[in-house]
């Protein structure tokens, strides 16, 4: 088996590397690429290791044809075009804890800079100025801290500041009020926070509802001699504004981490008594870079060879004990997914997944995830599992994932059900010896059939002399067949046949079956 390629196109720790290579992969380090050599390289891998440098756009994964994976070493993923990339398949993943630390700790040590201008002061000083009467600093102790946004960073920020005997404030809209109680934090409102914070730090991600939190007009109501640290993202503070508000004296001090434009080589707020600001340094620490290099390394090369999810934004955690197991199981599902698309005449609606025995023990997602693969592969042959269910909720498929206790016939069976407008049609399987993918039932028609290659399916009455017939006219057209599967409602009932054959049944032929006595459906299926 050819190993799979994974390219590294930011600087990261070394261990990234190693890693790859010990788990199997190939791997390239090439670091500071424009766009263009990206693209023009980008054809050739399967994973692509990245931190904030590399911007991962619609252009560059239009040119990603073999791409599986996008790997982000850090936590903000603002630089990869997501839904982009989930439309292509692509499983995109970070690393959301390996930097929280270290990032915590860089909005502590601006909070304590902003607090006694050590920069500056630390600049005079340098220059031979002496300047101990110019830094008047204020102590943190006793003074209360506004966190905007407690996630992992901002949580790992509350302790240190309630450490540091501060006072917190929160605004979170995800956070309950038992979360807070626990972190020890007051939960409040914007302009609650707003009113009572001698120090804001902010830590949500760059989003709509986040973009200029910190706005003009949310800066007028903060209290005078704030002091504000952003460690998070540019973008969640009006710059222009808090330039103006500084020249005030209405915020005696703010700290930048990162700008709404990086590289900010040039800016409004340089320059400005009591502004610092670093390189977007946040997440800049040995610890940090050897845990985010070391992460997202292992969950790119598990995902590459044994198909195990971690930490991805846009498909469920599949561990790498359960991916071996689940692979059947999925096989199976896509096959289901697949037969009922190729069967259904009418654009379908709903689909239920029923799943019960050993499948009801299993993760759903990753066998939902597969029906809807198999589904949708009839109306597009890039559609994966990652996409399926994006592609599904596009087009207004409601899905139903139903997970039943029972014992049933079979040790595991998993059943599709999807609504049409002649009313509900389902189709299950199970698999035999714990890996081969059956179908047992078609249509409330009990049959036992492998569903692989190219096969014909055909609804008759069940009358004497049929399978002669249809044997023979495949037969004079040069078809052979592999497997003769039958099932019947009963004796001269509705029955089904599904055949499968050597090479594809074409057009004429299948006109032909039609024609035949007492067929009511015939269709060439592939698998
Ligand atoms: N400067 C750096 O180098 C650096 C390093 C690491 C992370 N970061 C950034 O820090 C930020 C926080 O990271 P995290 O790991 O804590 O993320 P997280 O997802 O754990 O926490 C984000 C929090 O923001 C909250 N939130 C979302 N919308 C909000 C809103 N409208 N108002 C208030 N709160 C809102 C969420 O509920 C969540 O609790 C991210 O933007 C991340 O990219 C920066
Ligand atoms: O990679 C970096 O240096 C920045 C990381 C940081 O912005 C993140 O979101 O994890």
């Amino acid at each position: 088996m050819t190993k799979p390629r994974v390219l590294i196109s930011d600087k990261m720790d070394p261990n990234a590397a190693r890693i790859f290579a010990d788990m199997g992969c190939d791997v390239d380090v090439i670091t500071g690429e424009t766009p263009e050599q990206l693209i023009a390289r980008i054809g050739d891998y399967d994973g692509l290791a990245i931190r904030s440098s590399t911007k991962v756009t619609k252009e560059i994964l239009a040119a990603a044809t073999r791409l599986k994976v996008i790997g982000r070493a850090g936590i903000g993923v603002d630089n990869v075009d997501i839904p982009a990339a989930s439309a292509q398949g692509v499983v995109v993943m970070n690393t959301p804890f390996g930097n929280s630390i270290t990032t915590a700790e860089h909005a502590i040590a601006l909070m304590f800079a902003v607090a006694r201008q050590i920069p500056e002061a630390n600049a005079q000083t340098q220059a031979g100025l002496w300047p101990k009467n110019g830094f008047m600093g204020v102590e943190v102790t006793g003074k209360t801290l506004g966190l905007i946004g407690a996630g992992n960073i901002g949580s790992i920020v509350a302790a240190r500041a309630l450490g540091l005997r501060m006072k917190v404030v929160a605004f979170d809209p995800f956070l309950t009020p038992e979360r807070a109680v626990e972190m020890g934090v007051e939960k409040a409102d914007l302009d609650t926070l707003l009113a009572k914070a001698d120090f804001i730090t902010l830590h949500t991600p760059l989003t709509s509802e986040t973009k200029n939190i910190l706005s003009r007009e949310n800066l007028a109501k903060t209290k005078k001699g704030v002091r504000i640290v952003n460690c998070a993202r540019g973008g969640l503070v009006d710059e222009a504004a808090l330039k103006d508000m500084l020249d005030s004296g209405h915020v005696a001090g703010a700290a930048l981490d990162v700008f709404a434009t990086e590289p900010a080589k040039e800016s409004p707020l340089f320059g400005t008594p009591n502004f610092i600001c670093t390189p977007h340094l946040g997440a800049s620490t040995t610890e940090a870079q050897v845990n985010v290099a070391l992460q997202v390394a292992e969950q790119m090369a598990e995902f590459l060879t044994t198909g195990g999810v971690t930490n991805a934004l846009n498909m469920p955690s599949l561990s790498a004990e359960e991916a071996p197991k689940l692979k059947p199981y999925m096989a199976l599902a896509e096959k289901l997914g697949s037969l009922v698309g190729q069967l259904a005449h009418d654009n379908l609606t709903k689909i239920a997944i029923e799943v019960e025995g050993a499948a009801a023990q299993l993760n759903p997602k990753p066998i939902t995830g597969a029906v809807l693969a198999g589904l949708m592969k009839v109306y597009s042959q890039t559609v994966n599992m990652v996409n399926a269910p994006f592609l599904a909720k596009e087009r207004g498929l409601d899905v139903r994932e139903i997970r039943h206790d029972r014992e049933g016939d079979y040790h595991t069976l998993i059943r599709v059900t999807v609504h049409t407008s002649q009313g509900d049609r389902s189709v299950a399987g199970t698999l035999f010896g714990n890996a081969q993918p059956r179908l047992v039932e078609l249509f409330g028609i009990k049959v036992e059939a492998e569903l692989d290659g190219d096969m014909m399916y055909i609804v008759n009455e069940d009358a004497p002399g049929f399978i002669g017939r249809i044997g023979t006219l495949l037969g004079e057209n040069g078809i052979n067949i592999g497997t003769f599967n039958l099932g019947r409602r009963e004796a001269g009932g509705e029955a089904v046949l599904l055949l499968s054959v050597d090479n594809p049944v074409e057009g004429p032929v299948l006109d032909t079956a039609r024609k035949l006595p007492g067929v009511k459906t015939v269709k060439a299926l592939a698998f």
